[in-house]
């Protein structure tokens, strides 16, 4: 029984197989190292190295292994990347996707779990956002990935396939042991753009927007530690191991934080001053972004370990300080 896990070279995925590896799951991680790194495959884990859209080398890792699950993580995840290359996105995220679905029901693998991502809500209008908030993204990104929800849906209706698709919200930190963490070249998430400005890999971080509807005017985010989003991982693939019906679920924590309150908590976490400048808002971000994660917690067994944002914080910033001192390759 092994568990399959594309883009497991990556940042959220190289936390899933750690945790599955720490629990002695027999796990084989499929990466294009594309965005991913070798080094962060521990030992013991298979990586092969190839494409998602490669039926052949899909067919014969799915023949050498009795794969019990695929946890697919294997994406292009720039938002803005997606607006100037849609067909890139569709291509990488669904079209592929759909090889590696055709590949499992091939094959009879029983389960599926997906990442998805909060971009399928758009510009919600309602918060805390509920998985039954109207879909209606307005990225190819999200628009890539809802199409792949849709896809699975599809198919586990008409093959014995069961499937989870978790629904990111903004997941940050870094695996409290140090052994991972987000190497990303050209980062552009807010917790590690100001982690690499504490640790003097940048100069300023850019606030973008002052004058939202939200308590300081600045954007509102719902972060989660990707090793308790790793464990939610973990904990779908138990719930249909244990036969019960998949679904969608929203992971977040339920309560946000504003780029003023991540910037305040990196600069006391770190102890470093950082220089910061209002910018006009971002095309296309929402004022505020909270999941309302109870179907998640009432569904599945996930308890949050890690719901502190000093405490994302500061093992995201000990990543950035090894990475300083060892480029991940
Ligand atoms: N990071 C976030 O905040 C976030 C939020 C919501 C959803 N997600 C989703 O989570 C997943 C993982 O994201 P991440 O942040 O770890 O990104 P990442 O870029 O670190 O990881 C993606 C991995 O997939 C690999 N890959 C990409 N295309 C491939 C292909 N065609 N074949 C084989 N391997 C391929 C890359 O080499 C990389 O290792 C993605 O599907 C992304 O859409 C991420
Ligand atoms: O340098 C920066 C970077 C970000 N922000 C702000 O910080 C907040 C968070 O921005 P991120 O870029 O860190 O994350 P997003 O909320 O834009 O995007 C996240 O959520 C999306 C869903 O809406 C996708 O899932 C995407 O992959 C994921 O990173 C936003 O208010 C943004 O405007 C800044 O002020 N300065």
């Amino acid at each position: 029984m092994t568990v399959l896990v594309t883009g497991g070279a990556g940042y959220i995925g190289s936390h899933t197989v750690l945790a599955l590896s720490d629990r002695g799951e027999d796990v084989v991680v499929l990466d294009n190292l594309s965005t991913g790194f070798r080094s962060v495959i521990p030992e013991g884990v298979e990586l092969v190295v190839g494409d998602i859209g490669d039926r052949a080398l899909l067919d014969s890792v799915m023949d050498r292994y009795e794969v019990d699950a695929v946890i697919h993580f294997a994406g292009s995840i720039v938002v803005p990347d997606s607006v100037t290359d849609p067909l890139g996105y569709y291509l990488n995220n669904t079209v592929k996707t759909r090889e590696l679905l055709a590949a499992a029901v091939v094959h009879a693998v029983p389960r599926f779990i997906f990442s998805s991502t909060a971009a399928v809500y758009g510009m919600p209008e309602i918060v805390p956002v509920t998985e039954d908030t109207v879909l209606a993204p307005i990225s190819p990104y999200g628009s890539s990935k809802l199409m792949t929800e849709w896809m699975l849906r599809d198919t586990a209706a008409a093959h014995p396939l069961n499937y989870v698709a978790l629904r990111y919200f903004n997941v940050a930190g870094a695996d409290p042991q140090g052994r991972a963490g987000q190497s990303t070249a050209r980062a552009t998430h807010l917790i590690k753009v100001a982690v690499e400005a504490a640790t003097g890999a940048r100069d300023q971080v850019s606030i973008f927007g002052t004058d939202y509807d939200t308590p300081d005017g600045t954007g509102v985010r719902d972060y989660i530690h990707v090793s308790d989003l790793a464990a939610a991982h973990l904990a779908a693939l138990d719930h249909l191991r244990a036969g019960e019906p998949g679904g969608v679920f929203n992971c977040g924590y339920g309560h946000g934080a504003s780029v003023r309150q991540v910037l305040d908590t990196v600069q006391r976490v770190s102890g470093q001053r950082i220089d910061v400048r209002e910018e006009e808002r971002r095309a296309g971000d929402p004022a505020s972004l909270v999941s309302d994660p109870s179907l998640l917690r009432q569904t599945l067994d996930w308890t949050p370990q890690l719901d502190d944002l000093a405490v994302i914080v500061e093992h995201a910033l000990r990543w950035e300080q090894r990475l300083r001192q060892r480029p991940t390759v």
